[in-house]
C-alpha cells in the first residue's frame, strides 16, 4: 500500500513536488487543496509548464471534483483552512501554499506528519538532509519544516567547512529567480508577514526589468537547524533576478584554521563520494544557470570560483535549483521520516 498525501498548495513548489511523486512505488498525491477554485485551470497549469515543459501523461477532469491521468486520480479539494478538510484517508500532508499556519492546529491533525516547504522557527524541527536529519525523532516530531530552497543549498556547504575548519565570520549573497508574489510591472509593494514594509517596497517593483535587492530569510533559516549559524557570524542579502528558476549563492568564509585552495576543492570532492543523498555535486564545466536545472542535487560547488586567500578566507559559489531540487529534498525527507519510522 502507497503512503498517501495531501498537497495543500500547488503553485511552483506543489507543482515540482507532485510531478516528482506521480510514478512513486511508495507514496500517492491522492488529494490537492487549493484556494483556486478553478479545477479546469489548476488541471491547466499542472499540464502546462513555461520552466520545466508539458507533461506526457496529461491530467483531465474527472467527476467534478477528480482529475485524472493513466496512472493517477487525485481530489481536488478548495478549502481556506487546512484543519476543515476530512482527513481519514491522508498518512501525510505536504504543506507548499507559503500559509503561516498556527502550528498548534496543525499538531492536532488526524495524519502522521505534516511537512512544510517554508522555514519556520515554530515547527517542531526544521530539516536540511546532510545536516541534521538524525535529529529527527518520528515519536514527537509531527510538524516538520523542509527549511528554505537557499538554506538547503548553502547549509550543507558551511556545515563541512565549520567541522573542518570552524568558521569565524561570513558574508552570502543570493542571487535569486524571481518568484510568484513579485510584480511583472511596477506596483503596489506586496506584503509579507516574513519581511518588514520598508523591505517590501522593492519587491512592488518590475521582476523583469531590474536586479532586487533583499533581505534574504537563508541565515535565520540555517539557524533553525544549525544554531551556531547566525546572523552574528554571517551577514547576507539577496539579488531577485529576472531568471524562472535556479539560484546562485556567493560565500566568502573567515576561518579559524588555515586552508589551501587545493585542500578546499578535495573536501568537496571526498563529501561527494561518500554522501548519503544528492546533495554535493562538485562542478568545474563551463556551465550558467539552466543548465543546472531540474539538477536533484542542491549544493553545487563550482570550482571554477573556489579560492582561498591568506589561509583564512574561502570563497565558494553554489548553485541550486530552488524548485525542482528544493522539492526533491522535501520528498526525500518524507522518504526519510518513514524508514526511521519503520526502524523505530
Ligand atoms: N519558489 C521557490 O523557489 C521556493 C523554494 C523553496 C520554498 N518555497 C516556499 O514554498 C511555499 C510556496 O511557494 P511557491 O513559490 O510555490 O508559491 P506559489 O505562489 O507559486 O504557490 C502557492 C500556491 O498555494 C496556493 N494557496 C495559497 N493559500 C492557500 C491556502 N490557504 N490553501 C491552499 N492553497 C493555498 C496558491 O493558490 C498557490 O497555488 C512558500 O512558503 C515558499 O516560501 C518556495
Amino acid at each position: 500500500m502507497k503512503h498517501k498525501i495531501l498537497l495543500n498548495g500547488v503553485g511552483r513548489i506543489g507543482k515540482a513536488i507532485l510531478k516528482q511523486l506521480l510514478d512513486d512505488e511508495n507514496f500517492e498525491v491522492v488529494a490537492i487543496n487549493e484556494i483556486n477554485p478553478y479545477i479546469k485551470n489548476i488541471v491547466y497549469s499542472i499540464n502546462h509548464d513555461s520552466t520545466y515543459g508539458n507533461l506526457e501523461d496529461k491530467f483531465k477532469v474527472k467527476d467534478e471534483n477528480f482529475i485524472k491521468n493513466s496512472q493517477n486520480k487525485i481530489q481536488i479539494l478548495n478549502y481556506k483552512n487546512i484543519n476543515e478538510i476530512d482527513l481519514k484517508d491522508i498518512d501525510f500532508i505536504i504543506d507548499a501554499s507559503g500559509v503561516k499556519h498556527d502550528i498548534k492546529i496543525l499538531e492536532k491533525l488526524d495524519v502522521k506528519a505534516i511537512f512544510l516547504t517554508h522555514a519556520n522557527q515554530n515547527a517542531n524541527i526544521n530539516i536540511i538532509l546532510g545536516v541534521n536529519e538524525k535529529e529527527l525523532n518520528t515519536n514527537i516530531h509531527k510538524v516538520i519544516s523542509t527549511s528554505s530552497c537557499n538554506a538547503t543549498a548553502l547549509l550543507p556547504a558551511l556545515k563541512i567547512i565549520d567541522d573542518k575548519k570552524h568558521i569565524i565570520c561570513g558574508d552570502i549573497a543570493a542571487i535569486h529567480p524571481l518568484l510568484n508574489h513579485q510584480r511583472v510591472l511596477d506596483g503596489n509593494f506586496v506584503g509579507s508577514a516574513t519581511r518588514d514594509v520598508d523591505y517590501n517596497f522593492e519587491f512592488g517593483r518590475s521582476a523583469t526589468q531590474n536586479i532586487i535587492p533583499n533581505n534574504t530569510t537563508t541565515i535565520k533559516a540555517c539557524s533553525y537547524v544549525m544554531p551556531s549559524i547566525n546572523h552574528d557570524l554571517i551577514s547576507s542579502n539577496s539579488l531577485r533576478v529576472p531568471t524562472d528558476t535556479v539560484g546562485a549563492i556567493n560565500v566568502c568564509l573567515f576561518t579559524q584554521k588555515d586552508s589551501y585552495k587545493e585542500e578546499i576543492i578535495k573536501i568537496f570532492e571526498e563529501y561527494e563520494e561518500n554522501q548519503n543523498y544528492p546533495i554535493v555535486l562538485n562542478n568545474t564545466e563551463p556551465l550558467v544557470s539552466s543548465d543546472f536545472k531540474k539538477e536533484k542535487f542542491t549544493t553545487i560547488i563550482d570550482h571554477r570560483y573556489t579560492d582561498v586567500k591568506n589561509k583564512k578566507m574561502i570563497k565558494l559559489l553554489v548553485w541550486y535549483d530552488n524548485e525542482w531540487g528544493y522539492a526533491s529534498k522535501t520528498i526525500e525527507i518524507l522518504k526519510y521520516y518513514t524508514h526511521k519510522k519503520r526502524a523505530s
